[in-house]
C-alpha cells in the first residue's frame, strides 16, 4: 500500500503525488484526501518533505507525478492564480511586504481574481481575536513581533476565505496564549464554515489534539 489516509467525501484529492527537491525525489505515490471541515496534521522526520507538499499542493511548485483535485478540478482547470485562493498556503515564516498591516491585509484583493471587497470589519475582528489588536492595523508589518507577523499571515489567508487552508508550523512563534486563540479560532471555522487544512507540525499535541487525522511521512526517499 502506498502511504495514504482517506476520507469519505473528498474536497481535495490527490493521487499518486510525487514530490520533489528540484528533480530529486522526496516521496512518491502520495495518496491523501480532505473532507469539509477536516484538519489533518501532516508530520514526519525534518527533511522528509513536509513542506516541500504543501507547496506542491498549493501549486507553488510542480509535482513530478500525480494529480491534484480541488472540488473535483485540477488546477490547470481552475487556473492557477485562482486556485491558489481556494488552497492557500502560509508559510512558516512571515511574509509581509513593506506596509502598513492594513495593506498587507488588502493586498490579495487588488487582483482581479478576488471574487469579494476587502471585509474590512471582519480583518478588525480577527484583528482583535488573535489578540494582535485592531489598532495595529496602521503599524508597519514588519514592525511587528514575528508572532504577531505570523498570526496577521494567518488572518490575510483567512479573509480569502479558502475552503482549504496549508499550513506550515502556525505555531511555531506564537507563545501559549496565542497558540491557543489560534487553535480556537481554526477549530472554530472547521466545525462551523467547513474550512479544511493540512497543518504541518512538529508538535504531537497539536497533531494530536487540534487535528482529526494524521498522516505520518516517512523519511525522503533520497538525500537532497
Ligand atoms: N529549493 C530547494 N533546493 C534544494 N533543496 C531543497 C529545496 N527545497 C527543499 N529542499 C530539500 O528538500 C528536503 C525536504 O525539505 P522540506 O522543507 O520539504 O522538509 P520538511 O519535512 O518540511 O523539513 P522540516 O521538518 O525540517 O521543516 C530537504 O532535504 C531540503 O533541504
Amino acid at each position: 500500500m502506498p502511504p495514504s489516509t482517506q476520507s469519505t467525501h473528498a474536497l481535495l484529492q490527490i493521487q499518486g503525488l510525487a514530490i520533489a527537491a528540484g528533480d530529486v525525489p522526496l516521496q512518491t505515490n502520495l495518496h491523501l484526501d480532505l473532507a469539509p471541515g477536516e484538519l489533518l496534521a501532516i508530520t514526519g522526520p525534518s527533511g522528509c518533505g513536509k513542506t516541500t507538499l504543501l507547496r506542491t499542493v498549493t501549486a507553488l511548485q510542480p509535482a513530478l507525478a500525480g494529480t491534484i483535485r480541488l472540488q473535483g478540478r485540477t488546477p490547470e482547470e481552475w487556473g492557477w492564480a485562482a486556485f491558489r485562493r481556494k488552497a492557500t498556503l502560509v508559510t512558516q515564516r512571515p511574509t509581509l511586504l513593506d506596509l502598513t498591516v492594513e495593506e498587507n491585509l488588502r493586498r490579495p484583493f487588488h487582483y482581479r481574481t478576488a471574487a469579494t471587497p476587502y471585509p474590512e470589519q471582519r480583518a478588525r475582528d480577527l484583528m482583535e481575536e488573535l489578540a494582535v489588536g485592531a489598532d495595529r492595523l496602521t503599524q508597519a508589518a514588519r514592525t511587528l513581533s514575528i508572532g504577531q507577523q505570523q498570526r496577521v499571515c494567518l488572518i490575510r489567508a483567512l479573509l480569502m476565505d479558502p475552503p482549504v487552508l496549508c499550513l506550515d508550523e502556525p505555531t511555531s512563534a506564537l507563545d501559549p496564549d496565542a497558540v491557543g486563540l489560534v487553535e480556537r479560532l481554526i477549530r472554530r471555522l472547521a466545525q462551523d464554515d467547513g474550512l479544511a487544512a493540512l497543518v504541518v507540525t512538529h508538535d504531537p499535541r497539536l497533531a494530536a489534539e487540534w487535528c482529526t487525522r494524521q498522516f505520518l511521512m516517512p523519511r525522503a526517499e533520497a538525500t537532497v
